[in-house]
């Protein structure tokens, strides 16, 4: 990820009918080659901020760059460095994929007019339709479709790739397919793409944008964003471990202290103020309790699920 911004946006918000506040002055940014996964529960403002980005709407106040072009006067040319996979792509489906893309380089495509055939044979390699690329597309896959769809928002090698919900209705292995593009993508353009799909975004992202409501919850790296919550174990024991309760209270650098029992064994979560300390000494505190027996225990991973399931519903309480 480079330090130059692509996109900027400034107390950017957009209101419907005067009364349904879609984006709330929204501040995010977007560096050049970042792939950032845009999150929010449904109707947060996903869609409307893209929309707004690719001048496609009209923001009731504030205001959004995109590669320092204003999003009001300068859409058109803004459009002309984007590849947008809008949320529900439509085709023509007598077409082939490869009309397809030959359509659309009628508009967007502005290189040498004798590459366009090369560019779309590379481009339907990359999403690897290339066997299927002249069948029509009302024959395809959900996953074909979807491909398809981000072919069509790549084949003019657009600086910035805008995907709103790149692989919704898709199962594991088309999901796998379309996380793979994004991975190799990236390595030529910025990607900035919205999703549900969490486990999706901690796999494939550098950074979260998360919205609620239209207004911004947290824009952060994603490692840093697990780190902060990283500080719980996880113990596993079993015999008289009641007495463990008392012993894990006593510490000062032991925060919360949970468990329940199931099948004879007691699970443990622990938060840990400090975690040095924690890791010279949580687990000889079990070994060393008596009649207590250890079968398993380590440091908790947090999920971006949790994390965020944590943001959101907090917004929802403060
Ligand atoms: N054209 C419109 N007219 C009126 N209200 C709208 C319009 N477009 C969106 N909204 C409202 O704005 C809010 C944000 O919608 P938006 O589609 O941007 O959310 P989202 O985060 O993309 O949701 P989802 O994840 O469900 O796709 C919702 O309350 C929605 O009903």
């Amino acid at each position: 990820m480079s330090d130059a911004v692509v996109v900027r946006t400034t107390d950017l918000t957009k209101v419907f009918d005067e009364t349904v506040t879609a984006v709330d002055s929204l501040n995010i940014t977007v560096r050049e080659n970042a792939i950032i996964g845009f999150l929010g529960p449904n109707g947060a403002g996903k869609t409307t901020t893209i929309k707004l980005l690719l001048g496609l709407q009209h923001p009731t106040s504030g205001s959004a760059s995109v590669f320092g072009m204003d999003i009001g006067p300068d859409s058109l040319d803004i459009r002309k460095r984007v590849g947008y996979l809008a949320q529900d792509p439509r085709f023509y489906d007598y077409m082939s994929a490869r009309q397809t893309l030959r359509y659309v380089c009628r508009f967007f495509y502005e290189g040498p007019r004798d590459m366009i055939e090369e560019r779309i044979n590379e481009t339907l390699d990359i999403v690897s339709l290339t066997e299927v690329a002249d069948r029509p597309i009302k024959g395809f896959s959900v996953g074909e479709r979807q491909r398809l769809g981000i072919a069509q928002a790549y084949i003019h090698a657009p600086d910035l790739l805008i995907l709103d919900e790149p692989a919704a209705s898709l199962d594991p292995m088309g999901r796998r397919d379309v996380l793979e593009l994004l991975m190799q993508l990236r390595k030529k353009t910025t990607i900035l793409y919205s999703t549900h799909i969490l486990s999706d975004v901690q796999r494939v992202s550098d950074e979260v944008i998360i919205i609620n409501k239209g207004k911004l919850v947290t824009q952060s790296n994603i490692d840093r964003l697990l780190a902060d919550k990283d500080s719980s174990y996880s113990l596993v024991t079993r015999g008289d471990s009641d007495v463990l309760h008392d012993i894990f209270s006593a510490q000062a650098w032991i925060g919360r202290v949970l468990h329940n029992v199931e099948n004879g064994q007691y699970h443990w979560d622990i938060s840990v103020k400090d975690i040095e300390i924690a890791e010279g000494h949580l687990l000889k505190l079990a070994l060393t309790a008596n009649g207590v027996f250890v079968v398993d225990f380590g440091r908790r991973k947090h999920h971006l699920e949790e994390v965020f399931m944590n943001l959101v519903e907090g917004e929802k309480s403060g």
